[in-house]
C-alpha cells in the first residue's frame, strides 16, 4: 500500500514501525479514494504510527454508520481518517462522543453553533452537518490493535447539491456563514480539538466528555425514537449515563440504557441510500 504524503508519493510504510504519536504528526493527502476509514485500516495494518490522519480530497465509496453510505463532494466535504492505537484500549464506545464534542468544538472557534445528536451527529438546526464512524481492526486472537476514527463534514455543500433524500435532512456549514468557507480552514481546528479532546479524555476520564457532551446535546430531554439493529423503543432522552449510554424513560417509566443506535424518528438517517443514488 502506498500513500500521498503532502501529496508526494512515498514508499510502503515499515510495518515495524508502531512509534506511538500526535494526531497530525503525519498527515497523508490523497487525491481520491473509495474510503478513507479503509484506507488507513489498511495503513494500520501495515504499521501507520498512532495519530496519522489521512485526508482524501474526493470520496467515492463512503462509508456511513449501520452499512449506509456516506456521501461527499469534492472540495466541498472534509473526509478525513484518524488511527489511534492507545486510546482505543480505555473504551471504544466512548470514543465517537470525543470525536462529537471535539467536531462540537472546533466549529464553534470558527463561530458556528451546532448542536450534537445522539450519538454523535453534529446538527446544524436541524440538519446533520457531520457524520463519524469508528471502526475496530482486530488480531487473528480477536484483540482490538487500533481504530480508525473517520468524520465526514459537510463544509460548502449547496442545498440543491444533496441527493433528493438527503436535501431536507443535510445541510453544510456554510449555511451558517454566509460566506465562503474552505475546508482547509476548518480542519486544522478539528485536528487540534481531537488531538485535545483525546488528551482530556486519557488524563481525566469520561466525564469531563459527558459534561460538555450534555451541555451542546439536542437530544436529552426530547421523545425520541431509538433504533438498533435489534429493536426500536420509543421514551424521552433523560440522561447520558457515566459511561455514554442514553438514557431512554418509556411511557411505562422505565429507564433503558442504550450504549448503541440511531435516533430515527420516522425518518431514515442521514447517508441511507436513497430511491436512485
Ligand atoms: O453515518 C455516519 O454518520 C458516519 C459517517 C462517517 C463518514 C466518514 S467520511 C471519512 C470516513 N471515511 C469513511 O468511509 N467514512 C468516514
Amino acid at each position: 500500500m502506498h500513500a500521498l504524503v503532502h501529496d508526494r508519493l512515498v514508499a510502503p510504510l515499515d510495518a515495524g514501525d508502531h512509534t506511538d504519536g500526535r494526531i497530525g504528526d503525519t498527515v497523508l493527502r490523497i487525491p481520491v479514494v473509495e474510503s478513507t476509514n479503509a484506507m488507513l485500516i489498511e495503513l494500520g495494518r501495515g504499521g501507520a504510527t498512532d495519530g496519522t490522519v489521512l485526508i482524501a480530497a474526493d470520496q467515492v465509496g463512503g462509508r456511513g454508520k449501520g452499512e449506509r453510505s456516506w456521501f461527499s463532494r469534492r472540495g466541498e466535504s472534509l473526509c478525513v481518517s484518524v488511527l489511534l492505537r492507545r486510546s482505543p484500549r480505555r473504551d471504544f464506545g466512548q470514543l465517537t462522543l470525543v470525536a462529537a464534542v471535539a467536531i462540537h468544538d472546533a466549529v464553534a472557534r470558527l463561530g458556528i453553533e451546532t448542536s450534537i445528536k445522539w450519538p454523535n451527529d453534529i446538527l446544524l438546526g436541524d440538519r446533520k452537518v457531520c457524520g463519524i464512524l469508528a471502526e475496530a481492526a482486530a488480531s487473528p486472537e480477536g484483540e482490538i490493535e487500533f481504530v480508525v476514527l473517520g468524520f465526514g463534514l459537510n463544509v460548502s455543500i449547496a442545498a440543491d447539491d444533496f441527493p433528493p433524500a438527503l436535501r431536507d435532512i443535510a445541510g453544510s456549514l456554510q449555511q451558517a456563514t454566509h460566506r465562503p468557507l474552505g475546508c482547509d480552514s476548518v480542519l486544522d481546528p478539528c485536528l487540534s480539538a481531537l488531538s485535545d479532546w483525546i488528551a482530556v479524555w486519557e488524563e481525566h476520564g469520561f466525564a469531563p466528555v459527558a459534561e460538555a457532551w450534555r451541555r451542546h446535546s439536542s437530544t436529552l430531554g426530547r421523545r425520541v425514537v431509538v433504533a438498533d439493529e435489534r429493536e426500536q423503543r420509543s421514551g424521552t432522552a433523560v440522561r447520558l449515563a457515566a459511561d455514554g449510554a442514553l438514557v431512554l424513560r418509556d411511557d411505562a417509566g422505565r429507564e433503558h440504557h442504550i450504549h448503541s443506535g440511531d435516533i430515527c424518528n420516522g425518518r431514515a438517517p442521514v447517508g441511507r441510500p436513497g430511491p436512485g443514488e
